[in-house]
């Protein structure tokens, strides 16, 4: 995973999002996916740097880890997006339980927007996650290919524990992609999937080119 130049990109924009059609996760949280089961977790809980809290009339970026008494669509309407989770309190969520629901339902949330790049084992996507309170959240989806042989499983594990290793080490620095969540495959035909941060200001990498360095 090229996850230096991304991790220190990250800092030029706000970030999150993600998505899945698995009802039969998991849900974990650490700096590697455990060997077992299906799991959908979060490598690290580090801070969501900004999330988009959108009404009828106008998108805003708010930054999340300092927000405080924003106002969320629902406050007033009590409405709900189709497709978004449904939490005993509808009420405007915190940070914390934020990243508690994007960790846990992130990645069966995510409508992808544009693509925004590929790598050597998968491809990236810019998604969309609506909270139950409203809130829209922009995250960054990627989906680890299944190599059409048998072990396929084993070998998209092994990656995706590559890349939690590297994400956890960056954990919590507001300047690096952050882990919002994962899926591990249990069977040959399925994906692996990693939620991070959307590092929208582009890579390291791009930059120096564009500036012709
Ligand atoms: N969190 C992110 N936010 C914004 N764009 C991203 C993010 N992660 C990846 N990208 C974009 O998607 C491209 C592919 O990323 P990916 O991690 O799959 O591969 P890579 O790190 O570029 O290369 P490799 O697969 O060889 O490690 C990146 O070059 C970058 O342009």
């Amino acid at each position: 995973m090229h996850t230096n130049p991304l991790q220190v990109a990250a800092a030029l924009a706000p970030k999150l999002e993600s998505s899945s059609d698995r009802s039969d996760v998991c849900t974990g949280s650490g700096s590697s996916a455990g060997s077992g089961d299906t799991a959908l977790g979060s490598a690290s809980d580090g801070a969501l740097s900004a999330v988009v809290r959108k009404d009828s009339s106008s998108t805003t970026t708010t930054d999340a880890s300092t927000d405080s008494g924003h106002v969320c669509p629902n406050a007033s309407k009590g409405a709900r997006s189709p497709g978004t989770v449904k939490l005993e309190d509808e009420a405007c969520m915190d940070d914390q339980k934020v990243k508690a629901f994007i960790k846990q339902h992130g990645l069966t949330l995510c409508i992808p927007q544009r693509e925004l790049g590929k790598g050597a084992f998968g491809h990236v996507e810019m998604v969309i996650i609506t909270l139950p309170d409203g809130t829209t959240v922009k995250a960054a989806r990627k989906t680890l290919h299944a190599c059409e042989t048998k072990g396929a499983v084993a070998a998209l594990r092994r990656i995706l524990n590559q890349e939690l290793a590297g994400l956890a080490a960056s954990a919590g620095c507001e300047r690096a992609v952050q882990c919002l969540g994962y899926r591990l495959p249990t069977d040959d035909d399925e994906r692996a999937e990693l939620l991070l941060s959307c590092a929208e200001g582009g890579s390291v990498e791009n930059l120096l080119v564009g500036a012709g360095l």
